[in-house]
């Protein structure tokens, strides 16, 4: 039988399928079942043992087929390919464990803020609180559309996340792990039958990156561009793009009491403009400061009864009076919430905007030696786009303890499934097409690297967005950094100048360098290796750090 069909029989012959209820039924189910506590401020927490703290890229699949082969950068580590017949046996492994639930839940949601290309996603779960959690991240389907859009595509996604594959007939199927087991989790993607399987990941982030990642393979098909960013505009209605690999910043600056959110974390840019394609935000909350961030804080942590609220609290420390400490990281240092756009102070209702005026790189150097803030002409930002360059740090994929240097390409590599010309040449034709004005912004270490200097107070950061998207930086003197090949600005209103150039910071100047050298290798090398045989402009290679 047809794997869709095999779903809708076993959810139609399922004596208990809760479809479709409304937020407070689901936060109540949630609670019945013991699935989250209610929090002093009633919001919900729930704990996600390890290794479901984080995403799991080695555990990620895409299902090989001859319909979506050719659209896909096998080459890419992180397109990791499963063969049809491996993902039909999980594929009814997980119908029979669904059968054998009390209990199933349906939601029928949207993602997609621009209906012309909205994409209906059903999601099944034997989980409230996952439920509870695609009526926080996907979208409501608008009235109006749902024929057209039903009719046209559609992506069912069956989400397991406690249970655990029986490994016995998986070997030489699935992952290895070190110790010689099979992997006992998959999160598959089958592009070709619009079917996704989360199976044994706990992650919010699992279910909502593979979303993400699915727009991010149908989209260009349709000459969108899908973007790992978040969205914000001003007064005037003049659009800003936050681009940036995880914990760079995308949520946190964002989130501006004095600019209309879109979105934290997934955009499309089309010929409509920019629109988000998620309901909420997924905000980390290791040592969130009420002070520094507290649009953030007061959507997670405003009090309400714990039917109106919903928002999702996974892995943070919480005591037994309900109260959280979110400096502890014993759990993991990625902790998060999920929470509904309209919990924040200052949203766009509508999640779509313009065509970006700025756009801004997002990196977050542990090394501290890129500038806190530099602008790109159009070569050096097709160069960056290419690179996505940042440390990763601990937490957001299992396995990372320290900073380590990471390129993934359009600061999102993991959820970019096609063959990196489809996004690029889309991003250089748009942004030359609209003038955009692109900056990079360094929200990692100053005065040296991890470990000695520190990292850039969000406040000083803060001052650097608003100079560079208010067009304050667009008369003042630049600097060039020869090793990066930036433009600096020498003067940033609300920043003191010495720390512009990441070299007045460092007590050490020849530490300095050494380290910047070495960084500016690690480019080089990288795309070397990335790019060495692709045919990229000379101008933009010209560009690379260490070239
Ligand atoms: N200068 C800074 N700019 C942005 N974020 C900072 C800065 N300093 C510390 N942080 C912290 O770094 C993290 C950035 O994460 P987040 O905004 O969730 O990134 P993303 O959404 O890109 O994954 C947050 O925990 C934030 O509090
Ligand atoms: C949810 C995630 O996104 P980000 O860290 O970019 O917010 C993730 O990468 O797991
Ligand atoms: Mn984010």
């Amino acid at each position: 039988m047809e794997l869709k069909a095999a779903l809708t029989d076993a959810i139609d012959s399922h004596g208990q399928i809760r479809k479709n209820l409304t937020r407070e039924e689901s936060i109540k189910d949630a609670v019945d079942r013991k699935e989250a506590l209610v929090t002093a401020n009633g919001a919900l927490a729930t704990w996600t043992p390890a290794p479901s703290t984080g995403r799991a890229p080695l555990d990620t699949l895409i299902v090989r087929r001859p319909e979506s082969d050719s659209n896909i950068d096998w080459d890419s580590p992180n397109n990791l390919p499963v063969d049809a017949e491996t993902f039909e046996m999980l594929w009814a492994d997980a119908l029979s464990v669904l059968a054998a639930k009390e209990t199933v839940y349906v939601t029928d949601r949207v993602v997609g803020a621009d209906p012309a290309y909205a994409l209906p996603v059903q999601t099944i779960t034997d989980r409230a609180l996952t439920s509870l959690f695609t009526l926080n991240m996907f979208r409501d389907v608008p009235e109006g559309i749902e024929e057209s859009i039903f009719a046209k595509r559609g992506f069912t996604l069956l989400v397991l996340p406690y249970d655990k594959i029986d490994t016995s007939r998986y070997e030489g199927r699935l992952r290895e792990l070190p110790d010689g087991r099979t992997s006992d989790m998959a999160i598959v993607m089958d592009f070709a039958k619009g079917l996704g399987l989360v199976y044994g990941s706990a992650y919010g982030g699992s279910v909502k990156k593979l979303i993400f990642t699915v727009m991010n393979y149908y989209l260009p098909l349709e000459n969108i561009l899908p973007i790992h960013c978040s969205a914000n505009e001003n007064s005037n209605g003049e659009l800003s793009l936050f681009l940036g690999l995880s914990g760079t910043g995308k949520t946190t600056l964002s989130a501006d009491a004095n600019r209309a959110l879109l979105g934290d974390d997934e955009h499309g840019w089309s010929g409509n403009g920019v629109a988000n394609f998620e309901n909420g935000c997924y905000a980390k909350l290791i040592d969130l400061n009420p002070e520094k961030e507290p649009e953030i804080f007061n959507a997670v942590f405003h009090e309400d009864d714990y039917l109106n609220h919903g928002a999702i609290v996974e892995n943070a420390m919480m005591y037994p009076s309900g109260k959280f400490d979110l400096s502890d990281d014993r759990m993991t240092p990625n902790s998060r919430a999920s929470y509904p756009l309209t919990f924040l102070s200052n949203i766009k209702p509508s999640s779509t905007g313009n065509n970006p005026k700025t756009v801004v790189f997002l990196t977050a150097d542990a090394n501290g030696v890129l500038p806190p803030i530099s602008r790109l002409n159009p070569a050096q930002a097709m160069l960056w786009f290419l690179l996505g360059y940042t440390s990763k740090l601990a937490g957001t994929e299992t396995g990372i303890v320290d900073p380590v240097s990471t390129f993934s390409r359009f600061f999102g590599q993991p959820f970019m499934p096609c063959l990196p010309h489809i996004y690029s040449d889309m991003l250089g034709h748009k942004m030359k097409e609209h003038d955009t004005v692109v900056y990079l912004i360094n929200t990692g270490w100053s005065g040296g690297p991890y470990g000695v200097g520190q990292r850039m107070d969000i406040t000083l950061t803060r001052a650097m967005v608003d100079a560079a998207l208010d067009g304050k930086l667009e008369n003042v003197k630049y600097q060039r950094d020869k090793l990066f090949h930036l433009d600096v600005p020498v003067f940033c209103p609300g920043v003191p100048s010495k720390i512009l150039m990441p070299e007045n910071t460092w007590p050490d100047k020849n530490a300095y360098k050494e380290r910047a050298i070495k960084l500016s290798l690690e480019f080089s090398d990288y795309f070397d290796k990335a790019y060495g045989n692709k045919n990229i402009d000379d101008d933009v290679r010209k560009q690379c750090p260490g070239k």
